[in-house]
């Protein structure tokens, strides 16, 4: 397992170690399709007006899917200042889980909402797939996170009045997908996650494990390039924390996409291609084991 910002093998990531779940397939695989999200056959980037607005950019094998160039971010309330980034660079090629780990206040979130297009840095850049995160004017970054980023958090985030299906269709009625269209993604994702029995159960009638399926099979449901999980096992007990952990190993295998995972449980390190390691708003090298 790489251990740096900057160690790449060139041409893929790192071999992942094996997984014990594997999702049903996609229906891409089985009529013999490319994966749902195709990073092998990307199309350039135009303007801001149309970024993040379909699949763009920089999916060619050996170049990176994300690119963070020294990002600083200062919090300030009065006189006080908290520098919860320090100048932050690395780099997350298409197909790689990276596991960002750091002791609680180590700057985890703060970084992953950056990237995301959540938070704006004090300075720095941030690109995914081509897009220029960090330029982007607000309805770029409305069309970024709809179309090209998925995001996975703690709490899981589900609409409580809505059905697992209802939910997984949120994003892709945003993003005004046919409704027959829509419906079998929804099914596709669902099986997927392995939640096909519970189409019709609302949040509060699924556990916390199977709340995180949905959460996940939503992420996924507009194809992003880039899965964002932040502290996706917190609520969740060591055994379903690390069966989220191998679904979303899994998921990025089946589906091509790259993911960046905030963490600070040690037992799910070992499921990720890469560990970067924040202690105080910066990288530390994370010793290889032995
Ligand atoms: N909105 C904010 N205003 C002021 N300070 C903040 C704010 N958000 C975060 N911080 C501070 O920035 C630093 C980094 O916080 P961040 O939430 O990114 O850490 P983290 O590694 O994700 O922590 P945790 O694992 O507890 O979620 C911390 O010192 C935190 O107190």
């Amino acid at each position: 397992m790489n251990t740096q910002p900057g160690n790449h093998t060139p041409g893929g990531p790192a071999q992942p170690n094996a997984v014990a779940w594997q999702p049903a397939a996609t229906g891409n695989e089985q009529a013999g399709k490319p994966p749902a999200t195709d990073v092998t056959h990307p199309q350039p980037a135009t303007d801001p007006a149309q970024h993040a607005t379909g699949p763009a950019g920089t999916g060619d094998a050996g170049k990176p899917l994300v690119v963070v160039e020294r990002l600083r971010k200062v919090y300030r309330s009065g006189p006080k200042e908290v520098v919860a980034l320090r100048d932050v660079s690395f780099e997350a090629y298409p197909g790689e889980l990276i596991a960002i780990r750091g002791r609680s206040g180590s700057g985890k979130t703060t970084l992953l909402n950056q990237v995301g297009g959540l938070d704006r840095p004090d300075s720095g850049h941030v690109t995914v797939a081509g897009h220029p995160v960090t330029e982007l004017p607000e309805s770029g970054l409305l069309a970024l996170r709809r179309d090209v980023i998925g995001f996975i958090f703690q709490s899981f985030g589900l609409i409580p009045v809505l059905s697992a299906a209802e939910n997984v269709g949120v994003p892709l009625r945003l993003s005004r997908t046919p409704v027959a269209e829509r419906e079998e993604r929804i099914q596709i994702l669902l099986s997927m996650v392995g939640l096909e029995k519970h189409v019709n159960q609302r949040p509060y009638e699924l556990s916390g494990g199977q709340q995180q399926r949905v959460a996940v099979a939503r992420a996924l449901a507009n194809r992003p390039r880039l899965l964002i999980a932040d502290e996706p096992t917190g609520q969740l007990d060591s055994q379903t924390g690390r069966q989220i952990m191998q679904l979303l190993r899994a998921v990025v295998r089946s589906e091509g996409v790259t993911a960046l995972v905030a963490t600070h449980d040690p037992s799910l390190i070992t499921l990720a291609d890469r560990v970067l390691e924040l202690h105080d708003g910066a990288f530390t090298p994370v010793p290889t084991p032995a």
